[in-house]
């Protein structure tokens, strides 16, 4: 269940008196006919284990041990054997169960199956092991009642009274005072030997890094030796190495200090020089250094560094810093400009001087010289030849041309109502699909054992659609009456595909809602997707709704049947917003292929003479175009063919294109060029909106293109926003909350970030400006904040989800 299920459905009422039953009620708890049973065995057992003594003990103390032992004999034995039968005379306070036992506090007696529970009054209820339940009164809204804030009488106040001795001994344990344990006396030993360590290695430290400090000055860079310069004096507290003085060190001259270090190399003691006595601390004598004993160099050593014969060299007395030895050509290397650099600055030099000579010559010319430097930054040396425009005027050739009619429905109802054997159905008798197809299905589908699914594996043409017998993904499909062309968007029925529902009622003109006859499954129908669907198909902005009442023949084509479920669905049609006007129903068998093309034969049927469903569908007059508006035409597919590796197909929403237009593609922001067009398999110049067709496009990269994007008109592109505003009407409870932003094809995680205000239904005027929530069936300004940016705009029809339900669905503003 989802969030907003659970919230909608929460019973305040029950739950309140739960709860009041939990926390005040104290009536006694009977025991179940298990307990019963468990607690007259162990009644048994007890007395048995007692023998005699079991005199000693009544029943009720008993049965009070075994309850609070959750029946466990032995136990509840040696507690009564200590509480009744003998005594113990040992000190109280030892064990916890004991002490509590031993010094019963005077609560009031009530059975109860808890320990100890905090009320929501501030009573403490205890179990005592007897059995008793003690509710002790520690209200604490009592205790501070008649106090007087911020000045609290000297009797009230806690005092804390120091103890007189630190307490020893373990944790715990021994009450003792200075008691230690042995555990705790060879910590203490460890403790203190671990000290001393580090204060040796501390004192170890010290020294060698006074001595670190000698050698590291003494060895001074040989080029440097004559140029030292006095330093100015640093005042001895800032150098923070205690006794060196910074200001000595770094005055002396090398001659001061190789004796030091060289010294000290040679493990002799140090020879402090007069200046470094300055420090009372260099003055202690420090350690005498163990002289190293040389080992015999290997014969790789001895490779790179000379035989053991030849005379020591004495240590490096200069270390180079890196590059100070470079020669003057590598340092100068990149201090003047490379050949490179001259040959473009010279290229760039001479077309500055032609473009300026040519800018001023058009200034002077023409004086559009702005004008001519953007057309030059816009060009954009394509990667292949554009294609060629034949520049028709397509709203005149549209206009002209006899063509029928287009017009598309979308196919929504309950998950198994027969949508797609219907569809599957209709195109067999219009002779679109033929009967050896259908054979060949039908034997198909036997062969999974599935075969009453035949006529649906017109339309469900993926392996997982037929091996599970469900539509996934809409399934689109062509045929052709007198007067217009259709186009089916089959649409899946099961809640799990309800973003593919929305993508195909986002296309259509009008909707074929079938609704399953058999009984049982319209009332489930109701309650599930054919709810559903009709809320997203009116939010999407159908109105023209025909009601095919499937499956009759299940019902022997009774009329009575198809009365109830028309007055039903009539009733929740207008209910949700539609017009009954734009509302018909049929009824239909779209196994049989009754009353679709054909009228039914069935005598059984005879008391409907309405039209059949291709009648009703010829009688629907598709939606205006928007034929003046920019290009928007949102992609329902892309993939590679022949002809181009982006071919893209969906249905123009607005405007319209021909070939060699420029189309602009968001988000991505690319420019893409139609290359040819298709429509019906037809290759043609131009398509206007309300067509489903298919571009080639040329000059993009496919990872510019997918599934969702916007393909618009370069002159005005739709924009890219990742904040609006919508006017919705809410399905479920909406608050601020995350939600999945369906528009068409596009799904993009977003966030209600703010509910501007409540509207009135039908006027559209606020009645409250910033509710906390919008309660089912109201009408609301909500905004909404997207994770990223996606093309959007004002007129578009949005579907907020969330959890995997609709919550709302509405109109961006
Ligand atoms: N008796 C009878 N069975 C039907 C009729 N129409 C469809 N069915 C059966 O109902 C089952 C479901 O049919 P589908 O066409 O797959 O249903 P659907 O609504 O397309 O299912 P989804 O798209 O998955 O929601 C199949 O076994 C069909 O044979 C009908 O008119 N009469």
């Amino acid at each position: 269940m989802s969030r907003h299920q659970a919230y909608r459905n929460y019973d305040y009422e029950n739950d309140l008196d739960e709860y009041e039953a939990d926390e005040f009620g104290d009536e006694e708890e009977e025991l179940s006919p298990e307990d019963q049973a468990q607690m007259n065995a162990g009644t048994a057992q007890v007395r048995a284990a007692l023998g005699v003594e079991s005199s000693k003990v009544t029943t009720q103390q008993i049965q009070d041990a075994l309850w609070h032992y959750y029946y466990d004999v032995d136990k509840s034995v040696t507690y009564l054997m200590t509480k009744y039968v003998a005594p113990s005379t040992k000190k109280k306070g030892g064990g916890r169960s004991t002490r509590f036992l031993a010094q019963p506090l005077p609560y009031q007696a009530t059975q109860h199956s808890t320990f100890a529970k905090f009320s929501a009054a501030g009573q403490q209820h205890f179990i005592a092991p007897e059995g008793e339940t003690r509710t002790q009164h520690v209200s604490f809204a009592d205790f501070f009642s008649d106090m007087p804030w911020l000045n609290i009488p000297k009797d009230r106040e806690t005092t804390f009274i120091m103890p007189s001795q630190p307490r020893g001994g373990l944790l715990g344990g021994a009450g003792e005072t200075g008691k230690v344990s042995k555990l705790q006396a060879l910590a203490a030993a460890r403790k203190k030997k671990a000290e001393e360590k580090r204060s040796d290695e501390k004192q170890l430290q010290d020294t060698t890094r006074k001595l670190s400090h000698l050698s590291t000055t003494s060895i001074q860079p040989e080029s440097t030796k004559e140029n030292i310069r006095p330093v100015p004096e640093i005042p001895r507290e800032t150098t923070g190495l205690p006794g060196i003085n910074i200001t000595s060190l770094s005055q002396r001259t090398e001659s001061e200090f190789p004796t030091a270090a060289e010294n000290k190399l040679r493990g002799k003691p140090e020879e402090i020089s007069p200046r470094q006595t300055n420090s009372p601390e260099l003055t202690e004598p420090l350690p005498a250094a163990v002289p190293f004993e040389a080992a015999t160099p290997s014969p790789f050593a001895r490779t790179l560094f000379g035989s053991m014969n030849s005379p020591p060299k004495p240590p490096p007395r200069t270390y180079p810093f890196p590059y100070l030895n470079l020669t003057s050509s590598v340092t100068d290397a990149f201090s003047a400009p490379s050949p490179d650099d001259i040959v473009l600055a010279a290229q760039s030099q001479a077309s500055n001087k032609k473009n300026v000579a040519s800018a001023t010559k058009k200034k002077a010319s023409t004086g559009k010289v702005e004008e001519v430097t953007g057309g030059v930054k816009s060009l954009k040396i394509p990667d292949a030849p554009l294609p060629k425009s034949k520049n028709v005027d397509v709203l005149k050739e549209f206009e002209k041309s006899k063509s029928k009619k287009n017009a598309s429905f979308v196919v929504v109802g309950h998950v198994d109502a027969g949508k797609s054997t219907l569809m599957g159905r209709l195109l067999l008798d219009l002779n679109v699909v033929d009967q050896r197809t259908i054979q060949k299905y039908r034997k198909e589908a036997e062969s999974i054992g599935k075969s009453s699914f035949a006529l649906a594996w017109v339309l469900d043409q993926r392996s997982e659609e037929r091996s599970r017998g469900v539509t996934i993904d809409i399934a689109t499909n062509k045929f052709e009456t007198e007067n217009t062309s259709f186009t089916i968007l089959d649409a899946p029925g099961h809640r799990d595909f309800i973003p593919n529902m929305i993508a195909g009622a986002s296309q259509a003109d009008f909707a074929i809602l079938v609704v399953d006859a058999t009984t049982g499954a319209f009332e489930a129908g109701l309650k599930g997707q054919t709810r559903e669907h009709s809320l997203l198909l009116r939010s999407m902005g159908v109105s023209r709704v025909i009601v095919a009442v499937n499956k009759l023949d299940t019902v022997g084509w009774s009329q009575e049947r198809f009365n109830e479920i028309s007055q039903q669905v009539s009733g929740f049609l207008s209910g949700t917003g539609f017009q009954l006007k734009n509302v018909s129903f049929v009824p239909v068998s779209g196994l049989h292929g009754d009353n679709i093309v054909k009228r039914s034969t069935d005598p059984a049927s005879s008391w409907y003479d309405g039209r059949t469903l291709v009648e009703e569908l010829e009688n629907s007059e598709p939606m205006a175009r928007a034929l003046n508006k920019p290009l928007r035409l949102t992609v329902s597919e892309v993939y590679r063919t022949t002809q181009s590796p982006v071919t893209v197909s969906g249905r123009i929403d607005a405007g319209s294109l021909q070939v060699g237009d420029a189309l602009i593609i968001q988000p991505s922001g690319e420019k893409a060029y139609v290359k040819s067009l298709e429509l019906d398999h037809e290759p043609v110049d131009w398509a206007v909106a309300g067509q489903n067709i298919i571009i080639h496009l040329s000059n993009i990269d496919p990872i510019h293109v997918r599934v969702g994007d916007i393909v618009c008109d370069t002159r005005q592109p739709i924009g890219c926003i990742d904040t609006f505003t919508v006017k919705v009407l809410a399905f479920d409870i909406l608050m601020p909350m995350q939600v999945d932003v369906h528009r068409g094809r596009l799904h993009a995680a977003g966030q209600i970030v703010e509910i501007s205000a409540l509207l009135d239904k039908t006027r559209g005027t606020v009645i409250k400006k910033k509710p906390k929530i919008v309660k089912p069936a109201s009408v609301a300004r909500v905004v909404v904040k997207m994770a990223t940016k996606v093309p959007l705009e004002a007129g578009q029809r949005v579907v907020l989800r969330c959890g995997g339900e609709t919550v709302a669905a509405g109109l961006l503003e």
